[in-house]
């Protein structure tokens, strides 16, 4: 079993005792499920650094990364610094996450705010609009053709914008649909956590021109981006690098700084 497997495994019981916990009619009375979400792929098209900074405590790969950022501060200085979007993990069990996380970003800025989580049932997009996110993450390797089609056409219905995320050309073929806004190249294999910018290159070419290319994991430096550009890559995901640093805001910004010069 991998640890993706695990994850999923994990996800359809949590999933189960959340619906218990709060039921959907009660999400959706909530005030922000009214919101009008702001367009992920309009800051990225007018950007010019495309980065969307994650709030990450911590991961499989690399265990405890920051446990000490508060997340309205993390949330306040990625928008100072300029960045583009924000993703939040509200996994609790593998990245130490939680919906609270997503509405202290909420609360705290106004950037588009990505529900980074393992999208397996409706109910889980219910809870992104009404804790204030603005897209949502499917990952292809967990998903089949059919409910990639079925959980995007639901999230573009709440007003929510779908990244949907691949590894490979097979994951790739069976995610091409109109209800998907941003594709993204995930450049962390998630059996081996090995990474390797080389996915996001080899795969740029077979992504058509009418999706906002994102690249995921791995970034850490700005020649990589200005390579990753001539790819094609608009959008740029990036956690531990800015995570690991003592001020997360501060080192987006210088980063930001380096890029736009
Ligand atoms: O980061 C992991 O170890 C991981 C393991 C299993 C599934 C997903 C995982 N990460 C989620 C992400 O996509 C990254 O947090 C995101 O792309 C940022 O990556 P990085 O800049 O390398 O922190």
């Amino acid at each position: 079993m991998t640890i993706l497997d695990k994850i999923i495994a994990d996800k359809y019981l949590e999933v189960q005792f959340r619906k218990r916990l709060i039921p959907s009619v009660q999400l959706e009375k909530s005030v922000l499920f009214e919101r009008n979400t702001v367009s992920l792929v309009n800051c990225l098209k007018n950007s010019t650094s495309g980065i969307i900074a994650e709030h990450k405590r911590r991961s499989p790969s690399k265990s405890i990364i920051n446990t000490s950022f508060n997340v309205f501060d993390v949330a306040k200085g990625y928008e100072e610094a300029g960045v583009c979007g924000m993703s939040v993990l509200t996994d609790g069990k593998y990245f130490g996450g939680s919906l609270d996380d997503l509405l202290a970003a909420r609360s705290s800025c106004n950037l588009p705010l990505l529900r980074k989580e393992f999208i397996i049932d409706d109910y889980q997009l219910l809870e992104a609009k009404s804790y204030g996110a603005d897209v949502v993450l499917l990952i292809a390797a967990v998903l089949s053709q059919k409910e990639i089609k079925h959980f995007s056409e639901f999230a573009k219905n709440l007003g929510l914008e779908v990244l949907l995320e691949v590894h490979n050309e097979e994951e790739l073929e069976k995610s091409i649909m109109p209800s998907i806004d941003l594709l993204g190249v995930n450049n962390r294999n998630l059996k081996t956590f090995e990474v390797s910018l080389d996915t996001s290159k080899k795969l740029a070419t077979k992504i058509p021109n009418d999706f906002v290319k994102v690249s995921e994991s791995g970034i850490s430096s700005v020649s990589a981006i200005k390579e990753l550009r001539t790819y094609g890559f608009e959008g740029f995901l990036i956690g531990e690098n800015f995570m690991k640093t003592e001020d997360a805001g501060k080192s987006a910004k210088e980063f930001i700084q380096q890029l736009t010069l």
